[in-house]
């Protein structure tokens, strides 16, 4: 069972209004004499009601990313660069989260940005009915809401994700797990956050109840047009889900582009690895490849283009100087870090193409 094209709903984002813009962010863990540089210098821009999926292997940032964004990271991990800078539906200046204090911060959370993690079924409280746990974020935020219709509301988005609302009564263990997670996405929907930032969120169900997840993310993004970040080490996943997708490695955003573009022709041989890693959804099945060697210490990262020790098309050069992310290819947006495309883009820069940060 796949999540099928026609249920896709296209992207709510007027093109250029953005939610989120990151510039620049490098996150490091402090542990030991040399600090693990697990973000390097990431910058993207969220557009309202968009999907951006972040794929890479385990060990190439995307926690770390993730966790530096909803400002929910924990020494060692310390952000030593960069912005993150969330506009509001109300038309406010931007606010940078890195600047906020934790009392600040609060007043973010749940209502513009929420977070769904891979284990958000467990993080449940097993000893309060699902109800209670929902009306107790629901008052938190708005004090006037009375304890009925904090649980009719709770009943409401349960019922959003395709859980009877009579089970608004029930304890979290009386919920199967799939139920579970698509409760905790719920939660996460309650205040109607402007961006939902999702790590792994279906890793810990079985494929069908996979898909149901992704249909219904798909459907309550075109019903409410929030905005998300949606990471996986799956790339085939975000063809179904996706708007853009970015691939991490190495704590970097190694390539960035439209989905099908990025997975039909992907730019990067780190991209090509990670794609023929996987069997595709929908596509005919072909031989899975892997990618050779493991990813690198990140407290002694290799010189030049992090990627070339494992890197099939390495050329002179590779092992020296770190690629730029520059445009690739003829789809606007689509962007690559990669010297076998310096060349290219060169070419294009010099007939008049603009070079430019990730949109
Ligand atoms: N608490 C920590 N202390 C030191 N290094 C850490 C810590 N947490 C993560 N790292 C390192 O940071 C790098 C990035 O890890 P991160 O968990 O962000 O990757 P990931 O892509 O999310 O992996 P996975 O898919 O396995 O969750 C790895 O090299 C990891 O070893």
């Amino acid at each position: 069972m796949t999540v099928q094209a026609e249920q896709r709903t296209p992207s709510v984002a007027p093109a250029g209004q953005a939610v989120l813009e990151v510039r620049g962010l490098t996150v490091e863990y402090a542990t030991g004499s040399i600090p693990v540089r697990a973000c390097c210098d990431v910058s993207f821009t969220l557009r309202r009601g968009e999907i951006l999926g972040i794929a890479g292997e385990s060990g190439s940032g995307k926690s770390t990313l993730i966790t530096a964004l909803t400002r929910l990271q924990r020494p060692p991990a310390v952000t030593t660069a960069g912005e993150i800078l969330f506009h509001g539906r109300d038309g406010a200046p931007p606010v940078d989260l890195v600047a906020l204090d934790g009392k600040q911060l609060r007043r973010y959370r749940w209502t513009a940005l929420s977070i769904v993690l891979q284990s958000a079924m467990d993080a449940l409280n097993p000893v309060m009915r699902i109800g209670a746990q929902f009306a107790d974020v629901l008052r938190a935020r708005d004090r006037s809401l009375s304890k009925r219709d904090a649980w009719t509301r709770a009943a409401e988005l349960l019922a959003l994700v395709g859980i009877s609302a009579d089970r608004v009564r029930d304890y979290p263990h009386q919920l199967s797990g799939g139920m579970r997670q698509r409760a905790a996405i719920a939660l996460a929907l309650a205040c109607r956050p402007e961006l939902v930032v999702m790590d792994e969120p279906t890793t810990a169900v079985d494929v069908v109840m996979q898909r149901q997840i992704l249909a219904q993310v798909l459907r309550l993004r075109g019903e409410l047009g929030f905005a998300v970040v949606f990471v996986t080490h799956d790339l085939s996943l975000l063809l179904e889900l996706a708007d853009r997708i970015a691939i991490m490695y190495a704590g970097r955003i190694v390539e960035v582009g439209e989905a099908t573009a990025l997975y039909s022709a992907p730019k990067h041989p780190y991209t090509q690895g990670l794609r023929d890693s996987f069997p595709p959804l929908r596509a005919p099945l072909r031989t899975l490849r892997g990618i050779p060697g493991t990813p690198p210490d990140l407290r002694r990262p290799p010189s030049g283009c992090p990627f070339h020790p494992r890197c099939a098309q390495r050329t002179g050069g590779c092992d020296e100087r770190l690629p730029a992310l520059l445009p690739v290819g003829p789809q606007a947006g689509h962007q690559a870090a990669c010297l076998l495309h310096e060349t290219e883009t060169e070419t294009e820069t010099d007939s008049g193409e603009t070079k430019g940060g990730i949109r």
